[in-house]
């Protein structure tokens, strides 16, 4: 029996400094209180930028464009009830403020500190290649 498959897009913002954005997943949500990468789910219709696009506003309340999207890598994990298949941009140039729309708590990472945050297990296999970027 095959899961179902979800497809995310997800974005890591990277500063000046080269810290990286994650993002407290709200109470009452599937994975409540993990640190993930903002993102959400692919609506039919969408490219993943386009969804990035539309996510990083409604979340996070700032303006990308698409050509400052630029993939990385992907996550391939099945959870018990669907296989989430996550392409994963990075993004270091967007208009605005970030500012929380959602999630609980945001914070700006050094790569090599992003395992003090629990994230969901498919965000692990990430996390090297963005320590290999930065
Ligand atoms: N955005 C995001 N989702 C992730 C990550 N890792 C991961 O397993 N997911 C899973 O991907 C699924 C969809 O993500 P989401 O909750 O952001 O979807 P969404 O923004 O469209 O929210 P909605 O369901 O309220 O419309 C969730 O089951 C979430 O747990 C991650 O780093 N970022
Ligand atoms: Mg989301």
């Amino acid at each position: 029996m095959s899961a179902r498959l979800l497809i995310v897009a997800a974005c890591a913002l990277i500063d000046a400094d080269g810290r990286i954005l994650i993002a407290k997943r709200p109470a009452g949500k599937a994975m409540a209180g993990l640190w993930e990468f903002p993102g959400g789910k692919v609506e039919p219709g969408e490219t993943p930028e386009q969804t990035l696009i539309r996510e990083l506003s409604e979340e996070l309340g700032i303006v990308v464009r698409e050509a400052c999207l630029a993939p990385l890598t992907f996550a391939s994990h099945s959870y018990p009830d669907f296989h989430l298949l996550m392409p994963l941009y990075v993004c270091r140039r967007w208009e605005g403020q970030v500012t929380t729309q959602h999630h609980t708590e945001l914070a700006w990472v050094r790569p090599n500190k992003l395992r003090d945050y629990p994230m969901p297990p498919a965000d692990e296999p990430l996390i090297p290649h963005l320590t290999a970027l930065l």
